[in-house]
């Protein structure tokens, strides 16, 4: 494909509820949309992109508007150079025909950018998409979906107190959801999970979600969460500290489960072969696109390791392209694939749906959800026009 135009929408959305974490509270979704219009063998097509760094270096090093400065100054000109008459992006070595520019080769036609896979991710979303509209072949066909839906699991934010909690892990089990995750930190860990199964039972999948608030020194409280009977403990430990994972693993019965320390298929294989992760939570934003979560997902299951879909509060956009990851057979796991509605009023997209505790895996081309223009336009904060 030609790349014909780039446009980065920053956006902002309401949340229906503040979203609170061991590192901080949302208020509102902060997100990056990519817009790659593109000259294609079936004509012209726009693909869409969601990058889902937020707006503080919290959860990892990337944040919305350094990914903005990324996509623009690097990665755009990298992608388009050698195109006719388009400009010699840094880095660009070997140049190559920018006619084979196809989503396989984006994230080569990257490699030579350090880091920021969030970046990254966004604009192989956009080509890929461009690239299945063109072809007529939706995400989950394309990336190998073998589920028409998926389970639709759902986080449950730190509330103000845990009878709070109980009332809203409540509600979303009368919603449906059929997982529950609850964040958790030091000081708000065992007597919450203890009064959730307390009033809940045994029987319902619960999980816990630490954004690395822990260290190893916090062995014997986590080893409390034992008791609990939990699907896994989701990121105890920095997210940097595969060998401090391994140590913890080997004296905790929960399994553990990585979100953080995954960056890349490298990642997940040095936390494989440490014992650090006994299972993998795939963001596609996290590991840089959706190919290299496929990669993942192959790697683990080869391994016997679980994998499931987590979520960065995505639009409908990222959203629907998760259902679709999560159609894939070693996705074993309930994932952050929740309806719109857990976060949003009004979504980017036509909203994602949750149905007797399953999202619909879409068969549409490409994503098969685009940004809904009047909705774009009102929830955008900031427009870039990076290319043409
Ligand atoms: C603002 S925290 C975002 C990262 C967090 N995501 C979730 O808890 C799920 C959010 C969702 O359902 O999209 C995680 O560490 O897994
Ligand atoms: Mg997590």
């Amino acid at each position: 494909m030609i790349i014909t135009r780039v446009r980065l929408h920053r956006i902002s959305m309401p949340l229906v509820s503040p979203f609170t974490t061991s590192f901080g509270t949302e208020h509102s979704k902060e997100a990056l949309i990519v817009e790659i219009g593109a000259d294609t063998a079936a004509g012209p097509v726009t693909g869409w992109g969601e990058c889902v760094a937020m707006e503080d270096p919290l959860y990892s090093s990337e944040y919305v508007d350094g990914c903005a400065q990324v996509i623009g100054r690097w990665l755009v000109p990298a992608l388009t150079a050698g195109q006719q008459g388009g400009p010699h992006g840094a880095g660009d070595t070997e140049g190559g025909d920018a006619d084979d520019l196809v989503a396989e080769t984006v994230g080569h036609r990257l490699r030579h950018v350090i880091g920021h896979p969030m970046a990254k991710a966004a604009v192989e979303m956009a080509v890929l998409d461009a690239q299945l509209r063109a072809s007529g072949q939706s995400f989950a066909a394309y990336l190998g979906g073998v589920r028409s839906t998926v389970p639709s699991g759902v986080s449950v934010g730190i509330q103000e107190s845990i009878e709070q909690t109980l009332r809203v892990v409540e509600g979303y089990l009368d919603d449906g959801y059929v997982r529950i995750k609850l964040k958790i930190k030091p000081g708000w860990d065992v007597e919450l999970v203890r009064a959730v199964r307390g009033v809940f039972g045994d029987d319902v999948p619960l999980q816990v979600d630490a954004n690395a608030a822990y260290t190893l020194l916090d062995a014997t409280t986590l080893r409390r969460l034992d008791e609990f009977g939990l699907l896994l403990l989701e990121q105890p430990l920095a997210e940097d500290d595969l060998r401090q994972h391994a140590v913890l693993a080997t004296r905790l019965q929960t399994p553990l489960c990585l979100d953080e320390s995954v960056v890349s298929a490298r990642s997940a294989a040095d936390a494989i072969a440490l014992g650090a992760a006994q299972v993998i939570n795939i963001k596609p934003g996290r590991v840089g696109g959706y190919l290299e979560a496929v990669r993942i997902h192959d790697l683990a299951r080869a391994h016997g390791i679980a994998v499931w879909c987590g979520g960065m509060l995505e639009t409908g956009l990222g959203r629907s392209a998760n259902a679709a990851l999560a159609s894939l057979p070693g996705f074993v796991l309930p994932g952050d694939i929740s309806a719109s509605s857990r976060f949003y009023d009004v979504d980017l997209t036509e909203p994602v749906e949750m149905v007797d505790g399953q999202v619909a895996v879409d068969t549409t081309p490409g994503i098969g959800r685009a940004p809904i223009p009047e909705l774009l336009e009102r929830f955008r904060t900031d427009l870039s026009v990076v290319f043409r």
